[in-house]
């Protein structure tokens, strides 16, 4: 089976969880190939939902596209539930995500949520997070400033360029990789992130920092995995 197959898996697994859920919520739904597999498994059951809300521009045009109905999230005053992929997971649930560049929209959505799924194929899941660059969004103007900062923690800072993103939003690709919010974003390699909670705070402190890649107050609270045998189920 290869990983195509695996986060197909995946996201029929977690089509499943989500319909165990009482009919006429509103459910919040992520970005990347693991989450497009759930969108996809999700949308001959689309009225089981009120509506969506959506973690990036990629997600809402699939979503529309297969008829979902995608809400504001200023008009949602109730998040039961919401479900994304991760970069990297270590064994608490905490996650490394932003490599497709949605993380600011992504922990938006997760702390609407009552209940964070983390969908991922086994690949995803680490002992220690920090062998995935960790994205920093940031405004485009601190980019000097939060260069220096972010080395002063031990990793290589590299500006993420459109050619460099998994994300095919027809960017230049000489040209810095734009978020959907006008940010940028600098990849710190080289981490060995021991306590998730405290970096995410230290990196939250830096100006000029949108948001960072570290999901740790944020973390999942479900994860479904996938490999070769089937998919697990796990609560933190
Ligand atoms: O954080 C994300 C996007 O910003 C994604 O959830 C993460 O990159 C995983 O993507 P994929 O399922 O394609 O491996």
């Amino acid at each position: 089976m290869n990983q195509d197959q695996l986060k197909q898996l995946v996201g029929e697994a977690a089509r499943d969880e989500v319909l165990k859920l009482a009919a006429g919520q509103v459910l919040g739904v992520g970005t990347g190939s693991t989450a497009n597999c759930f969108i996809d498994a999700l949308a001959p059951h689309k009225h089981h939902f009120s509506g969506t809300v959506s973690s990036s521009n990629a997600t809402t045009e699939r979503l529309l596209k297969h008829g979902f109905k995608v809400l504001d999230p200023n008009d949602v005053d109730v998040l039961p539930t919401y479900v994304d992929g991760a970069d990297e997971i270590d064994p608490a649930g905490h996650m490394i995500k932003g490599g497709g560049g949605a993380l600011t929209r992504e922990k938006i959505i997760a702390s609407m949520a009552k209940q964070f799924i983390c969908i991922c194929d086994a690949s995803k899941q680490v002992a220690v997070l920090g062998n995935f660059a960790l994205p920093v969004e940031i405004i485009p103007l601190s980019k000097g400033i939060v260069t220096q900062e972010l080395a002063k923690l031990g990793g290589t800072v590299s500006l993420r360029m459109a050619k460099d993103t998994r994300a095919d939003l027809g960017q230049t690709p000489s040209q810095p990789f734009v978020t959907d919010n006008g940010g940028w974003i600098l990849d710190v390699a080289g981490l060995k992130i021991t306590n998730p909670l405290g970096l995410e705070t230290q990196i939250n402190q830096i100006a000029g920092v949108i948001t960072v890649g570290l999901f740790a107050k944020e973390k999942a609270d479900i994860l479904l995995v996938s490999n070769v045998l089937g998919v697990s189920r796990m609560t933190f």
